[in-house]
């Protein structure tokens, strides 16, 4: 497997309004998309642009989100996972699974609308790592 491209660095926070403001007054973002809920992954999600990638700020959404413990742990959030892009995610599950790294569950659909799928930090260098199958008739690297 090739490395492919950085999509995102995912952002956990408590309050994805607060961020924004945060994004837009102190970071000088001039594109921040609409909010909008992913109850299938339990988060609330806000991609902010930059000129080569994009923030996700990702929001418990639910009782049972996966950011809950994330968040227990850092109250006021911080950097959660980045998001790699790769050609086909199946080979790239089958290749992280060869290397005898944890990979959390089958693939779906992620925020992108293309199947994702997350390694455990404790394989990856103490970084939750998401794949992310590129949009179709993009490369991805
Ligand atoms: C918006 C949709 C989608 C997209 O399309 O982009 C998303 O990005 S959704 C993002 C949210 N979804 C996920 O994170 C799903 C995958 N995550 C998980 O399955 C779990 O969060 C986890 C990684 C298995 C952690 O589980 P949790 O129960 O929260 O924590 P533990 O206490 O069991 O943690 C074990 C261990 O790992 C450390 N840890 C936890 N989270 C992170 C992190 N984000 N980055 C680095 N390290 C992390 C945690 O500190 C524990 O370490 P020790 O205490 O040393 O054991
Ligand atoms: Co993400």
């Amino acid at each position: 497997m090739k490395l492919g491209r950085l999509n995102h660095v995912g952002v956990a926070t408590p309050s994805i309004e607060a961020s924004i403001a945060f994004y837009r007054d102190v970071m000088g973002a001039t594109k921040i998309h609409d909010p909008f809920d992913l109850p299938a992954q339990g988060v609330k999600v806000c991609f902010v642009d930059t000129p080569n990638t994009q923030i996700e700020l990702i929001e418990p959404l639910g009782e049972s989100s996966p950011i809950h413990g994330f968040l227990a742990k850092n109250p006021a959030g911080g950097q959660h996972h980045l998001c790699y892009e790769v050609p086909d995610i199946h080979a790239a599950k089958a290749w992280f699974e060869a290397k005898g790294a944890k990979v959390l569950g089958e693939p779906r659909i992620g925020a992108h609308g293309t199947p994702i799928f997350f390694v455990h930090p404790k394989d990856m260098g103490g970084v939750l790592t998401e794949i992310m199958e590129s949009p179709k008739g993009d490369a991805g690297h």
